[in-house]
């Protein structure tokens, strides 16, 4: 049974997906994401699960950068997880008396339209995860007088729901990522996803393109580029990349050795089964069996049997 760390307490979505993705694991929460990161890194934990990005908000992006610049982790498995928010309080509390709201940052962002319509006048704070504000909030002498997470965490800690579905839009999804130590991939299942980062050798007229090129010439659709600061001053940024298919496929391989010879420094994330289980569509010409017949004509060619 494999241990697994997430970001905790008992009650995140995190939790949720977790339980989705691997029903029979043994849970580890943790305070944060770099705390579970460190856990399946130092060996408390055999991996993790964490929170990447959501429909709404986008990147969650203390994950983007502990993938991009902690000891390395290979992304195993992924889910889609649809989030719902509610306002939870202690028992007795009535929403004009609430002025000061916990809750996580993805959160925040994801129920504005609510908080300023029914709580013009509270403050809102950012808590490491919204169980954990819930179960702040539990707490009698707690500053906080409600907090914003799963109707599970409400339970959980004794608290009352009142308002569900509090949301800016019912149809948000969030993207949880399960990591490993490296070791071997998951097999191709033909539905894949590949994840990496790439660091710039140095900044020149048409950098991006470059890397881009890479992608399109064999024929690899991206679903996800994000910049991130490498923190080394203003207009300094790295790259990350989500792309169809996976590492095995040689148009997917021929492209990141590309980038490994036009970049700087290619970090591969790992290749892993969608969620979505959607199969990409192979452009002409750059099927496994099209890169195999072209590298034995080659192979003819360099021969000289023309
Ligand atoms: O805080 C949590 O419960 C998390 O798992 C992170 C998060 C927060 C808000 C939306 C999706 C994930």
């Amino acid at each position: 049974m494999p241990r697994l760390a997430y970001l905790g307490p008992e009650g995140t979505f995190t939790e949720e997906a977790l339980r989705l993705l691997e029903p029979d694991a043994e849970r580890l929460p943790c305070a944060n994401v770099p705390a579970a990161l460190a856990a399946a890194r130092n060996g408390e934990a055999d991996g993790a699960v964490v929170p990447l990005e959501n429909s709404v908000e986008g990147a969650i992006t203390t994950t983007l950068d502990e993938f991009a610049w902690g000891e390395p982790l290979l992304i195993t498995a992924e889910l889609l997880l649809p989030v719902r928010f509610s306002l939870l309080a202690r028992p007795g509390t009535e929403i004009p008396h609430i002025k000061r709201v916990y809750t996580h940052p993805a959160a925040i962002t994801q129920s504005r339209a609510f908080v300023a319509r029914e709580l013009p006048d509270a403050v809102v704070v950012a808590a490491p995860s919204t169980a954990a504000a819930a179960q702040e909030v539990s707490l009698p002498g707690s500053p906080y007088d409600a907090a914003i997470a799963a109707p599970i965490a409400g339970e959980h800690y004794g608290l009352v729901e009142l308002a569900g579905d509090i949301g800016d839009r019912t149809d948000t999804v969030t993207r949880f990522v399960k990591v490993n130590r490296p070791g071997p991939l998951p097999e191709p299942t033909g539905s894949d996803r590949t994840t990496l980062v790439v660091f710039l050798a140095d900044d020149h007229p048409g950098a991006l393109l470059e890397m881009l090129t890479e992608f399109s010439v064999r024929g690899v659709n991206l679903s996800r580029i994000e910049s991130r600061p490498t923190g080394d001053g203003i207009g300094r940024y790295f790259f990350h990349f989500d792309f169809e298919g996976h590492v095995a496929d040689a148009r997917v391989g021929e492209a990141i050795a590309g980038l490994h010879r036009v970049c700087g420094e290619v970090r591969f994330l790992g290749s892993y089964p969608r969620a979505d289980g959607v199969s990409p569509q192979i452009k002409r010409g750059t099927s496994d069996t099209e890169f195999a017949e072209a590298a034995h004509w080659l192979a003819r060619v360099r021969a000289g049997r023309v």
